[in-house]
């Protein structure tokens, strides 16, 4: 019987997960799936690695929490795999806190801790932490691992995880923790497979998907981000605002007399790439609309993305390999075409061609600055660490 982990990875605009092997060193992907939240029924949809549908299944709105969902995940792959043995449930969770700079097992506890910190991430936790409360209630027995998105920035030191505000605010875990951890994870190793000779050069990393953010890379490890206290921060998202000059929530509270509720709507729900163009969070609908306004709000995006490349670039003192990742990095061609264009100055040069082809490597090769293309796998980086906990610790 093989030992396998069940990992759920709930992102913003997404759920996905995936069944993983972990009787190898490397853990295998067994079959895969995601809830497509989009449609008046929500659908789950399991395929296998090779993108064969397995199964289908669609919730009423109304009972199509999380919780539910991994209800049915968790039915199907007992009836369909039962003869593999499920070791752990491991769960992408957003914010980790001061306390976690690692995978932990959880606990109703660590739990509770961990949803202590929703109002850092309002967006994100309650449905990173819905199915572990779940799961809990109805396999009590089931190990259940959190792996936070905030880890593999833990170890970002000032100034780079600094506000500018009294130091008695740092002492109470007011700084910037950045997050797409799990993400970043992946792609920098990925990196070190693909071009060993880069990694120990200056690297940005920019997961560009519904949420987005740019992780400074040396040597493997992450010295800066452009998220802070919150995944508010930094570029232009779907529906968040990225870096605001903070007077404008006061002005808002002040003089709009919009309520804390309101502004925090405003900035997670309303804001971004949605609130600019008027017309969608999602960047497929924009690059085929033919509105001023959706062109200006892809305009926007790619001018801050492009703003903060060198901002990261600063704290590296240079750069010399730029990677694209997330759903808008990995596809969308125009978004990376015009990032590269904006660094033009920098000596980024893209070969459209190997772009249009999304091929991994689509710089020019008199492009001062390598461009690459690697897709992430949150749910992978997920596993690894189960798997690692499970081995090192018999976790049971
Ligand atoms: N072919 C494509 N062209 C342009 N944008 C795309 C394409 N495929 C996905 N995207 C964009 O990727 C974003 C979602 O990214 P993803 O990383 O999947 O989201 P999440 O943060 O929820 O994991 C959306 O804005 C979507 O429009
Ligand atoms: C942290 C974050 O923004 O995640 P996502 O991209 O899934 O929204
Ligand atoms: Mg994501």
């Amino acid at each position: 019987m093989s030992d396998t982990v069940l990992v759920l990875n709930s992102g913003s605009s997404s759920i996905k997960f995936g069944l993983f092997d972990i009787s190898a060193t490397e853990p295998g992907l067994v079959c895969k799936g995601l809830l497509d939240e989009h449609e008046a029924r929500p659908r789950l949809v399991v395929r296998s690695p090779a993108g064969e549908d397995l199964f289908e299944t669609r919730r009423e709105a109304a009972d199509a929490d999380g919780g539910h969902l991994f209800a049915d995940v968790l039915a199907f792959i007992e009836d369909r795999f039962g003869e593999r043995s499920l070791r752990a449930v491991g769960h992408r969770v957003v914010h980790g806190g001061r306390d976690y700079s690692g995978p932990v097992v959880l606990s109703d506890a660590v739990t509770a801790k961990l949803e202590a910190l929703t109002p850092l991430a309002p967006l994100h936790q309650p449905r990173c932490l819905a199915p572990v409360r779940t799961l809990a209630a109805i396999r009590p027995a089931l190990t259940q691992i959190a792996c936070f998105d905030t880890a593999f920035h833990h170890a970002i030191a000032p100034p780079a995880s600094r506000f500018a505000i009294p130091r008695r605010f740092e002492e109470r875990g007011i700084r910037r923790y950045g997050f797409h951890g799990l993400s970043f994870e992946y792609v920098a190793g990925r990196l070190a497979q693909i071009a060993p000779e880069l990694i120990a050069k200056r690297s940005v990393i920019a997961h560009l998907g519904n949420g987005a953010s740019l992780c400074a890379l040396r040597d493997g490890r992450s010295i800066d981000t452009t998220m802070g206290l919150t995944p508010l921060d930094g570029l232009v998202m779907g529906t968040r605002c990225g870096t605001i000059d903070p007077g404008v929530l006061l002005y808002l509270q002040q003089h709009e007399k919009m309520s804390l509720e309101d502004v925090q709507h405003l900035l997670y729900h309303e804001s971004g790439l949605f609130g600019v163009s008027g017309l969608s969070a999602d960047m497929r609908t924009l690059l085929a609309s033919s509105t001023e306004a959706a062109r200006e709000a892809v305009d926007l995006f790619t001018f801050r993305a492009a703003q903060a490349i060198v901002m990261m670039a600063t704290t590296l003192g240079g750069l010399d390999c730029l990677v694209f990742t997330g759903g808008i990095g990995e596809h969308a061609e125009e978004i990376r075409s015009a990032i590269g264009e904006r660094l033009g100055w920098l000596g980024v040069r893209i070969d459209a061609a190997a772009n249009e082809e999304t091929r991994e490597r689509i710089s020019r090769d008199d492009s001062a600055v390598d461009v690459l293309v690697i897709p992430t796998n949150e749910e992978l980086t997920i596993a690894r660490h189960c798997a690692a906990l499970i081995r090192g610790r018999d976790v049971t």
